[in-house]
């Protein structure tokens, strides 16, 4: 299958998928995606339900491996590294590529303890104040400290859809990761907390390589830069966001973006 490259100015690959095909059991879900992925850029994949963007944003921090009849082959790097190498340290690497899904998922524990958790299993706090520090710097870059500061002991299920959402947010920023995967992170809330999720995403462009999976043709157009067509396991095109909306160059992408299916 051939995917359709737009120009792309060069930039350092912060993740290179080459050939990533994906199974389950007998049935192919995604057929050799290659790609490359820039801490410069919002990704975006979109495409039809079942498509599999999903499935491929899975491989990105092997969360596949948690799917017992899922095999994946090609070759992922981050920086370079062979993220399926034996011998890669998995929860080391779902810390360098965090995940928020589409559910909100805090932990049944404090609004501290959820982002303290990851950096203090990580060893990323040599003490309370540098701790209670971090925990302070990510919930400021979630967009969250304000509404929690003065209540950090309170549970953060009791938070709304959305500030859970900026919570899960907050807790993958917490160990400092490198890339974060997000999979329809604004399926479950209202408009008034998606756009202060996307918002959120155009304040942490360019720190973290951020890639979003999205229904919503308007929110990629919205908040990326980069955008993959998925259809049917392939990936169809990929290109500047601007390219791919108005100047789609596959029948597939112009019959999607124009409401034919999907
Ligand atoms: N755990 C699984 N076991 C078996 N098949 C699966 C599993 N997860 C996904 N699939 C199949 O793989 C294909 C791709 O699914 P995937 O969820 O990646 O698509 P998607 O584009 O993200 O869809 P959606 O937009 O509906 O979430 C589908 O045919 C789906 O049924």
């Amino acid at each position: 299958m051939v995917t359709t490259f737009h120009e792309l100015d060069p930039v350092d690959a912060k993740i290179s998928a080459r050939d990533v095909s994906v199974f389950y059991g007998d049935k192919q879900a995604l057929d050799r995606v290659s790609i490359d992925i820039a801490t410069e850029y919002v990704t975006a994949f979109i495409g039809p339900s079942g498509c599999g963007k999903s499935t491929f944003l899975r491989t990105l921090n092997r969360m596949n491996d948690t799917i017992a009849s899922a095999r994946v082959e090609g070759e992922i790097r981050l920086d370079g590294e062979d993220i399926y190498r034996s011998g890669m340290d998995v929860v080391q690497l779902r810390a360098r590529v965090g995940m928020v899904f589409q559910k909100p998922n805090p932990f049944p524990k404090s609004i501290y303890e959820n982002v303290a958790y990851g950096p203090r299993i990580h060893g990323l706090a040599g003490n309370k104040a540098d701790l209670d520090a971090i925990v302070e710097r990510s919930l400021r870059r979630a967009g969250l400290w304000d509404e929690v500061k003065d209540r950090l002991a309170d549970s953060g299920t009791a938070l709304s859809g959305g500030q859970q959402q900026r919570l899960c947010i907050a807790r993958a920023i917490a160990v400092d990761p490198e890339v974060i995967l997000m999979d329809e992170p604004c399926s479950a809330l209202d408009p008034i907390a998606t756009a202060r999720i996307e918002e959120l995403i155009g304040e942490l462009k360019g720190r973290y390589a951020i890639v979003i999976v999205t229904h919503s043709m308007q929110q990629a157009a919205r908040v990326s830069q980069r955008t993959a067509f998925f259809h049917l396991g392939t990936m169809v095109e990929y290109g500047k966001t601007s390219d791919i909306f108005t100047n789609p160059r596959e029948e597939r992408t112009k019959d999607y973006i124009t409401g034919r299916y999907g």
